[in-house]
């Protein structure tokens, strides 16, 4: 993406009166194409209005900044204009010489005719000829918006900023000149970032709906992709099939913030509840709305979780995994389903990131994971890994785009693993690009990515939507593979050892009840329930009860252990896989290949807390560090990474540190 404008880690600290502080926005880190319209949105008081000023030049970020085309944004220019919700016209000129007075001030070396030319422009752009004369005074809120409107567009700023601008207009009045904006900005390629509050307005404009989290220290909880194709007409906005998904995730984005707000009020009170002989009962508990959280829907649905003291047990829908790792960094969770490379990454503190230490003494589920790719690609020809490189081959300028869910999920680690056995450089040859699940399959419908490497119900969905068909599952590529882990940051589980061992022991039996295949149909109906996967069920059951159709006209695929929770040591931490996992992450430059690799295995690696929790239950086959076979026929020996390590042919240069954790 060629970068018009860009916000660079950006924060904004305000001192208080009483000589405190308030930390307003923390890390806004955002990219803006040439011709993009951004909404923001966010609960008052977020922080949208503090933003679009830094943006403008009104107001400096006090960590970070702004720059347009390269230029760091110090002050207010032509460059940027802003449209308030209270027009700010000057109520002794009118409308025209509102317009005019703007035209004439920056456009001092054009001629009086050509600037009289532009003023007539824009009043006519705008609709406003017939109130050319008037006062705003004898305006409507509507007619005094579009000579804000017109103000900002007439002197052509490369970028327009609009605060809530249809805010204290009437639902017809808006209506109204959203169309007249949509249709302007279209025409003229503008640049815009709007705040607003209305997630109507945001989906009908937007190319992409940026959602703050409530502050102090709002930060960017999830971006959304719009993929409405332009021109846009209002009833083709509402009737595209993903407006109600996207509108959705919104509405639930927005709650959950709210929500948020009214625990951390609660907060004030004690919030450890101390009874049952453990430390903590009251726990909250993030995940993210994929099949394989059905351990956490089923623990908290069926009583496990009460069964072993842990009384008051929140899960928090989260909208990504990001938002999942700052939760447990943050300490707003107590614990987390987490892809299965987080704990370590978050440990590692991968691609320059704070080491946090986190720990997993149990594995959720394995598999369950596919390579999905475009119903494009299926049609020019595409069914292997050998036919996608002869694909890529045959046309080098085209860069494919595949989407990962993090960095650190197994999903990335594995789809770079089948791309390079294949002769593709995942970083050279495609460009690999992170996609929150739940826009994984509108972004693949859209073109905007061509495949993606994901969990649950996501690569069904693409083939029973017809965009997309699997290329592999997890069960060819690495039968077995972990999938998500239960991370818990190392401090927490020292604090609070007694109510680790139960929420493993809890977890542990319900693992076992959901790869009991007669309880499917009932985890079905718990799991798609609104609060958890918020979807029908006949998108879930296909590889979760039912074998699926991998949208390549053959035969439905054998899948059993394919949504494995239990069987076959599903929940052991296995060392062997983590460490493995951090050949890969070191082999692609996400980390340093650690030298004391043991240490940093054993710290993130709980066996001793499963093991006691295994012992507890009375279960005897609990795991061990086998080696791994992968789908290309070599076998990873953990005795020796390194060697393993340089045996592979794609990769990015090694470095080997000693990781101080
Ligand atoms: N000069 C200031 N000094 C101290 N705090 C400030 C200052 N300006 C803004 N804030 C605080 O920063 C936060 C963000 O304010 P901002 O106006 O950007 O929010 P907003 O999301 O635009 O709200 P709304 O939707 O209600 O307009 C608020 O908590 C506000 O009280």
């Amino acid at each position: 993406m060629t970068t018009f404008v860009e916000i660079d880690h950006v924060d904004r600290v305000f001192h208080l009166p009483n000589g405190g502080k308030y930390i307003a926005l923390k890390n806004i880190d955002l990219k803006i194409r040439q011709g993009e319209f951004i909404s923001l949105i966010g609960h008052s008081g977020c922080g949208k209005s503090t933003l679009l000023n830094i943006i403008a030049g009104l107001d400096q970020a006090s960590v970070g900044g702004v720059t347009l085309e390269g230029r760091e944004v110090r002050e207010p220019g032509p460059d940027r204009m802003v449209v308030f919700q209270n027009y700010s016209l000057l109520p002794w000129l009118t409308v025209r010489e509102n317009i005019a007075l703007a035209v004439d001030e920056v456009y001092q070396k054009k001629s009086k005719a050509d600037r009289h030319a532009i003023v007539e422009q824009h009043i006519d752009m705008v609709g406003l000829r017939p109130a050319a004369k008037k006062r705003p005074s004898e305006l409507s809120g509507g007619m005094k918006q579009r000579v804000a409107i017109a103000r900002a567009l007439a002197i052509r700023p490369k970028l327009l900023l609009l605060d809530e601008p249809f805010g204290a207009l009437d639902a017809l009045t808006r209506g109204g000149l959203q169309e007249q904006l949509m249709k302007i900005c279209n025409e003229h390629n503008v640049t815009c970032v709007m705040v607003t509050h209305d997630v109507d307005e945001a989906l009908l404009l937007s190319d992409r709906v940026v959602m703050l989290t409530n502050g102090p220290e709002a930060h960017i909880g999830q971006i959304l992709e719009v993929p409405i194709p332009r021109p846009r007409q209002r009833l083709e906005v509402v009737n595209h099939p993903s407006y109600y998904n996207l509108r959705n995730e919104m509405i639930y984005f927005l709650n959950q913030q709210k929500q948020a707000k009214k625990r951390k009020i609660q907060f004030q009170a004690p919030t450890i509840i101390s009874r049952n002989g453990l430390e903590k009962i009251n726990l909250e508990i993030g995940f993210l709305p994929l099949t394989d959280a059905a351990p956490l829907i089923v623990a908290k649905e069926k009583g496990f979780f009460a069964d072993y003291g842990l009384e008051q047990i929140t899960l928090s829908r989260e909208p990504n995994w990001q938002e999942i790792a700052q939760g447990i960094a943050t300490g707003r969770l107590d614990a987390a389903q987490m892809v299965a490379g987080m704990p370590l990454a978050l440990t590692l503190g991968a691609a320059g990131k704070t080491p946090i230490p986190v720990v997993n003494a149990l594995n959720l589920s394995r598999n369950a994971n596919a390579i999905t790719l475009s119903k494009r690609l299926y049609n020019e020809g595409v069914r292997s890994l050998a036919d996608l490189k002869a694909a890529i081959n045959a046309s080098p300028d085209k860069i494919l785009t595949l989407g990962i869910v993090h960095p650190t999920s197994m999903v990335n680690l594995i789809l770079r693993y089948w791309l390079a056995s294949g002769g593709i450089d995942p970083d050279r040859d495609v460009s690999l690009t992170v996609v929150p699940p739940t826009q994984m399959v509108s972004q693949l419908k859209a073109g905007k990515i061509d495949g993606y490497c994901a969990g649950e119900p996501l690569n069904y969905l693409a083939v029973h939507e017809d965009v997309g068909f699997v290329a592999a599952t997890a069960l060819e590529i690495w039968s077995g593979q972990p999938k998500k882990v239960l991370g818990v940051r190392e401090d927490w589980a020292q604090k609070y050892p007694e109510t680790y061992l139960a929420l493993v022991k809890a977890l542990l039996e319900a693992c076992k009840y959901c790869d009991d295949l007669r309880n499917r149909e009932e985890i079905l109906q718990l799991i798609c329930r609104p609060q958890y996967l918020d979807i029908d069920p006949v998108y879930v059951r296909p590889g979760f009860i039912d074998p699926y159709d991998r949208g390549d006209g053959t035969q439905p695929q054998e899948l059993a252990g394919y949504n494995q929770f239990y069987l076959n040591q599903t929940n052991y931490p296995n060392r062997t896989e983590l460490l493995w996992m951090v050949t890969q992450m070191a082999r692609w430059g996400l980390v340093p290949f650690p030298k004391n690799w043991v240490e940093v295995i054993e710290r993130v690696c709980r066996t001793d807390i499963f093991g006691a929790a295994a012992r507890d239950l009375g279960l005897l086959d609990i795991g061990e560090d086998d080696p791994i076979h992968l789908f290309d026929g070599k076998v990873f020996n953990p005795s020796k990474p390194l060697e393993y390590l340089q045996s592979l042919e794609i990769k990015r240069q090694i470095r080997v540190e000693e990781v101080f954790i």
